[in-house]
């Protein structure tokens, strides 16, 4: 019988069927953050139960960890505890923890696919909504509540109801300037943060094919912000190249038997699904959110949409716009921006400094502007380094931090100050999300760039040189 992709991972995952209840899924790999994880702990403690599978689980410190000085102490005493509790948990359980200043250590979605702990064909969790970032490598990769990490560390097993499926094709070619983090926005635009509830997503069409590993991960991790459970693309070359020897990939004989298997992920050409949706790569433009949701995004050469124009919900709408003070109709393009945070698990990958990089070269961040450049972790600083993008940056006036997930969230030091905007590379832009009272505007790393070299809103295509775009 013809099966999609996700069904294919699904189906071979399935450890026992629950009648008229969920299914009992085996996870291969579990990732775990200081945020979700003590209480998990604590619960295995009180009933005695030891972690089964130390092996599939890998730990990493990224929400509440500082971006300066993390040689020393965390001074904040809450986020040293939960930093503490990790370290311990993980050594009592004999789970690899990479703490801060660890050469793996990193965002858990940046380190999983960089240490080759995401794989095609494999269910990975974590207790944190992004984990669907890993669907990029066509694994079967989603959010987990705190309990479930607890029972996953206990019996390496989940119980789930299957969402339906649904596939988004996008064919044709990307204008200039137009990045995986535009494509997101654009879907997550059209959908809106519930147009997915329900489904695991698939991406299709020539858009993803084309589209480097990184940009997959992009696309991928935005799938929560739609209401998907989780988003995944078919592996292929690149994928299979992006993995080949790294560290906690298959090698030998075993790469062989991988790479078997690995080559019968993909939908067949007659597989169903119960919803599919068509978009074309020419009607998507450089994006920027103007309101409180990641679907509240326009294309950045528009005008904010009316309330009239707006399906239902116009007072949620309008004390959006008043919460980010701006107006109906307003043009985006212009708007002061006081900040700009590149990083994220959504955009702090090597390639999204690059694109950074591309456009402040040679030119120099506006004085109106408070820049934080995280990297996703170590791996990507140290690119970074290597690629000789941290002279470009510092030449146009700008640093580097250290690794973790800063301003994304503000569980640390970096909180964008009240009433301040802030062109941010991550994926929410809630009220309060970046810090109380925080004004967040989501673009890709090229948009940041732009806002952080002029002091506004600005179309990246103005300062891209034609040959690089
Ligand atoms: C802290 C964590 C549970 C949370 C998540 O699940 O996504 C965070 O990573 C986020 O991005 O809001
Ligand atoms: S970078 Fe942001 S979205 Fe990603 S895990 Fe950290 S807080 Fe969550």
């Amino acid at each position: 019988m013809s099966k999609t992709l996700f069904d294919k991972v699904w189906d071979s995952h399935v450890v026992r069927k629950i009648d008229n209840g969920p299914d009992v899924l085996f996870i291969d790999r579990h990732l775990v953050h200081e945020v979700t994880s003590p209480v998990a702990f604590l619960g295995l403690k009180n009933r005695g139960i030891p972690v089964l599978y130390p092996n599939r689980t890998f730990a990493t410190a990224d929400h509440n960890t500082p971006t300066r000085n993390q040689h020393l102490p965390v001074k904040d005493p809450l986020s040293a505890k939960q930093l503490e509790a990790l370290e311990k948990n993980a050594a009592e359980h004999g789970i690899p923890y990479w703490g801060l200043g660890h050469e793996k250590n990193g965002i858990v979605h940046v380190i999983g696919p960089e240490n080759g702990i995401t794989v095609p064909g494999a269910t990975i969790v974590c207790g944190d909504s992004h984990t669907s970032t890993h669907g990029a490598f066509g694994a079967i990769a989603f959010g987990i509540g705190t309990s479930e990490v607890e029972m996953v560390l206990a019996t390496q097993c989940i119980m789930q109801p299957k969402p339906k499926r649904m596939r988004i094709n996008i064919d044709g070619n990307l204008s200039e300037a137009v990045t995986p983090k535009d494509v997101a926005l654009y879907i997550i635009s059209r959908l809106t943060t519930s147009g997915a509830t329900g489904y695991f997503v698939e991406y299709s069409g020539e858009v993803f094919r084309n589209m480097s590993m990184e940009g997959r991960m992009t696309v991928c991790n935005l799938s929560i912000e739609m209401g998907a459970r989780g988003g995944m693309i078919a592996p292929d070359e690149k994928t299979f190249e992006y993995i080949r020897g790294r560290e906690y990939a298959p090698s030998g004989a075993d790469w062989d038997t991988a790479m078997a298997y690995w080559k019968t992920l993909h939908s067949d050409s007659d597989a169903v699904f119960d919803k599919e949706i068509n978009f074309y790569a020419s009607d998507i433009e450089p994006m920027i959110t103007y309101g409180t949701n990641p679907g509240m995004g326009v294309g950045i050469s528009r005008t904010i949409p009316t309330a009239e124009s707006m399906e239902g919900g116009v007072a949620t709408y309008r004390k959006s716009l008043e919460y980010m003070d701006f107006a109906e109709g307003e043009a985006m393009i212009g708007k002061p921006v006081d900040f700009v945070f590149l990083g994220s698990c959504t955009n702090g990958r090597i390639e999204d400094f690059r694109a950074f990089s591309k456009i402040v070269r040679g030119r120099k961040k506006a004085d109106n502007v408070t820049a934080w450049l995280v990297p996703g972790s170590h791996k990507v600083e140290a690119a970074i380094r290597e690629e000789g993008i941290l002279d470009i940056l510092q030449a146009a006036g700008f640093d580097l931090r250290e690794p973790g997930c800063s301003a994304c969230l503000a569980m640390n030091d970096d909180k964008i100050p009240a009433g301040k905007y802030a062109v941010s590379t991550s994926n929410r832009n809630f009220e309060g999300r970046q810090g109380p009272g925080a004004r967040t505007l989501l673009a890709s790393p090229l948009v940041a760039a732009a806002a952080a070299i002029t002091g506004k809103v600005t179309d990246p295509r103005e300062l891209l040189e034609p040959e690089l775009a």
